[in-house]
C-alpha cells in the first residue's frame, strides 16, 4: 500500500532552496512596479511605500494623498534641471535623485506635469526639496528605469511594514538589494538554437540567451561560419524597431545592421549579437517620448535627459556574457563607439580592431549622427 507523504511544510529542507532568491524578488518587484502595483521599500529599519508615477491611477493617489504621511515625488537630477525649478535650502546639487515634497492640494496632474514633460505644466504650488535624498529612493528610481518606465516615482512612509504588506499582498523588500542586483551583471543562459539561412548567406544559426533578471531574451546570430580561433567580426546592436524594422529615416540603425550582414557574409562569417536594448535601453515607449521631444527642438541627448534619462542607459556586459558563453574571446568589432570596445575590454573580450561601419546619413538624421559624434564621443571615420 502507498504511504501518503507529509506536505512540505515549513520544516522541510527543501524550503530554503524553493524560496526565491534576492535577483528573483527584486524583479518580482520590478514587476509590481511595471504593472501600476505599489511595492514597499525597507532600509535601516524605515519603510517608505512606492509607486511609479506614470501608473498612478486617481484613486491610488487620492488614497495616499488622503493619508497624513508627507507623500514625496522623486525624479533624477536630469529631470530637475529640465524642469528648471528651484527646490530650496535643501537640495543637495550632489544627488542624482532629488525627493520633492508634494504640495498640499497639488492633484495627479501636478504629479504627471513634474513626472512627464507630454503634460502642460500644472501652476499654483511651489516645489520644495524634501530631504536629501537617500538610498530608498535611488532604488525606487532604479526600479522605475528597469520597468521602462519614466524615471518618476512617489513614495509615502510607511509604519508596520511587514503586516502592511501582508496583509494587502505587497512585495517588501530591502533598498539595498534592489540596488545591487539592479547593477550586477546579468547571467546569460544559452536557451536554444538553430539554422538559419539567411538572403545575405545561407549558412547562419540563431542562438538565444535568456537573461538571469526575467528580461527580454538576446539573439546571436552566426553569418556565414565564423572561424572561432581567429578574431571575430562581430557587431553589438542594440534593437532599434523604428531604424531595424521600418527604415526609420532619423537614425542609422537601419543602414548599419544590413551593412553589418553584407560585410559579414563577404567576409565568410561573423557574429551579430541583437540586443534587446531599444532606445539606448530606455524601451520603445520612452523613445517615442523623447522623439516627440525632438520633434519640438531638442536634440538626441537632451531628449533623454529632459525625460530624466542618463544620455546612454544600456549595459554592454550583457554583450560580452553572450561572447563568453559562445568560447569567443578576441574580436574585431564593427562600431563607430568607442564606449563598446572599452566595455568589451574592461570585460576580457580582446578587441584587435575596431571596424568603422559609417553608412546610413539621410537628411533626416544629419544632426542626430552629429550629436552622437559631438556629444556621446561617436568617431565619423
Ligand atoms: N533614446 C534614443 N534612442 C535612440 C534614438 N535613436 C536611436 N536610438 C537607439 O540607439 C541605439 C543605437 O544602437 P547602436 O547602433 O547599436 O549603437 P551606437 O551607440 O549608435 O553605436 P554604433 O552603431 O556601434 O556606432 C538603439 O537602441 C536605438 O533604438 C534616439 O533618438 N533616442
Ligand atoms: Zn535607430
Amino acid at each position: 500500500m502507498n504511504q501518503l507523504k507529509p506536505a512540505f511544510g515549513l520544516d522541510s529542507p527543501l524550503v530554503s532552496a524553493i524560496a526565491p532568491r534576492s535577483i528573483e524578488l527584486v524583479m518580482r518587484a520590478r514587476g509590481d512596479v511595471r504593472l501600476g502595483v505599489p511595492v514597499i521599500l525597507s532600509h535601516q529599519g524605515k519603510c517608505v511605500l512606492m509607486i511609479a508615477a506614470e501608473t498612478l491611477t486617481l484613486d491610488r493617489f487620492n488614497a495616499l494623498a488622503a493619508d497624513q504621511q508627507p507623500v514625496q515625488l522623486l525624479l533624477t537630477r536630469h529631470r530637475v534641471a529640465a524642469l528648471d525649478v528651484n527646490l530650496g535650502p535643501n537640495d543637495s546639487l550632489a544627488s542624482k535623485v532629488v525627493a520633492i515634497s508634494v504640495p498640499q492640494g497639488a492633484g495627479l496632474d501636478w504629479v504627471m506635469s513634474m513626472a512627464d514633460p507630454a503634460y502642460p505644466r500644472a501652476t499654483g504650488h511651489t516645489a520644495d526639496c524634501a530631504q536629501p535624498s537617500d538610498l530608498m529612493h535611488d532604488a525606487a528610481i532604479a526600479l522605475a528605469k528597469s520597468a521602462q518606465l519614466l524615471p518618476a516615482a512617489l513614495t509615502v512612509p510607511i509604519a508596520d511594514a511587514r503586516s502592511f504588506a501582508q496583509a494587502n499582498a505587497l512585495c517588501m523588500i530591502d533598498a539595498a538589494d534592489v540596488l545591487a542586483e539592479l547593477s550586477a551583471e546579468r547571467l546569460q543562459a544559452p536557451v536554444s538554437s538553430a539554422v538559419l539561412p539567411m538572403a545575405v548567406h545561407e549558412a547562419g544559426r540563431v542562438h538565444v540567451f535568456r537573461p538571469n533578471d526575467g528580461g527580454v531574451e538576446h539573439y546571436a546570430i552566426e553569418i556565414g561560419n565564423p572561424d572561432l580561433s581567429k578574431p571575430v567580426l562581430t557587431r553589438l546592436h542594440s534593437a532599434c524597431f523604428t531604424g531595424d524594422v521600418m527604415g526609420s529615416l532619423k537614425c542609422d540603425c537601419g543602414a548599419q545592421l544590413q551593412a553589418t550582414c553584407a560585410t559579414m557574409a563577404a567576409e565568410r562569417g561573423g557574429l551579430l549579437l541583437y540586443l534587446s536594448q531599444e532606445g539606448r535601453g530606455i524601451g520603445m515607449a520612452n523613445k517615442m517620448r523623447a522623439y516627440a521631444l525632438q520633434d519640438q527642438g531638442l536634440d538626441t541627448v537632451e531628449a533623454n535627459n529632459h525625460l530624466g534619462f542618463n544620455d546612454d542607459e544600456r549595459d554592454f556586459r550583457n554583450g560580452a556574457a553572450i561572447l563568453k558563453q559562445l568560447g569567443i574571446s578576441t574580436v574585431r568589432l564593427l562600431t563607430n563607439n568607442p564606449a563598446k570596445m572599452a566595455i568589451l575590454k574592461a570585460q576580457g573580450i580582446a578587441v584587435t580592431e575596431r571596424v568603422p561601419l559609417q553608412v546610413g546619413k539621410t537628411a533626416q538624421n544629419t544632426r542626430y549622427l552629429a550629436t552622437k559624434a559631438a556629444k556621446s564621443g561617436h568617431l565619423l571615420t
